[in-house]
């Protein structure tokens, strides 16, 4: 499946779920939900990467990817797209800084599960992202606690807003995120790809 680019509106409220999806899961769907109802969003694309740049063994071929993660994205708010493969882009920084350019006055939140904050500050211009757009980090078995002792939650966290103000953070200045405590999902694709035949 390949996708055009979503329409989006100036002035929609759009979190962007960057992932793997090698494969998608529920916990993808539950994350996206909960992101639309406490950030009143419009819209969530899911970001279907090419690879991530820290994981050194490659995902599974796209295309499966990008059906499988159709599939499981049961909501109509949900947009599901291979932009970074047609845009050519594999880093989230120029991810962000195309759309921003490519949608002006679109409000894009990035959307992250908090095992990805615990490592946020290896990533290529991190600083860079926080600088660029807000962040929701979702609370995921596990990492909870080490995502709000992180480097990256430590540098950041004059930026972070209390959670009772997290319908506030798309409309907030970067930097700028939140922590969402949520009916946390036990769900992974390292699980799911370790039970495939
Ligand atoms: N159950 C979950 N709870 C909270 N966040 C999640 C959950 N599953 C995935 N995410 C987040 O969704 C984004 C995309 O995740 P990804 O596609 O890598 O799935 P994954 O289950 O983390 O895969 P893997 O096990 O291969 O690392 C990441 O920011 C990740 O932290
Ligand atoms: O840009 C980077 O340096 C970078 C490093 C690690 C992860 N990311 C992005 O983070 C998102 C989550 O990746 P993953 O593999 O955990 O699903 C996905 O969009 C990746 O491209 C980006």
């Amino acid at each position: 499946m390949r996708t055009g680019f979503p329409l989006a509106r100036p002035g929609q409220r759009i979190g962007l779920l960057g992932g793997s999806f090698d494969p998608a899961h529920d916990g993808h769907l539950a994350i996206s939900r909960a992101a639309l109802r406490r950030l009143r969003l419009d819209r969530v694309w899911w970001l279907v990467t090419p690879g991530n740049p820290l994981k050194r063994h490659g995902p599974a071929p796209l295309d499966r990817r990008m059906d499988t993660a159709a599939r499981l994205a049961r909501d109509p708010r949900i947009i599901v797209t291979d932009l970074e493969t047609q845009l050519g882009l594999r880093m989230t920084a120029d991810t962000v800084a195309a759309l921003r350019h490519a949608y002006p006055g679109v409000r894009f939140v990035w959307l992250m599960g908090s095992d990805n904050l615990v490592q946020f500050h290896h990533w290529d211009r991190w600083r860079q992202i926080a600088a660029s757009l807000p962040i929701a980090v979702m609370a995921r078995p596990g990492s909870r606690l080490q995502a709000r002792g992180s480097v990256a939650a430590g540098i950041l966290r004059p930026a972070r807003l209390p959670e009772a103000r997290a319908a506030l953070l798309a409309d907030a200045r970067p930097p700028a995120w939140v922590l969402l405590n949520l009916p946390m999902s036990p769900l992974s694709s390292t699980t799911l790809r370790e039970a495939m035949p």
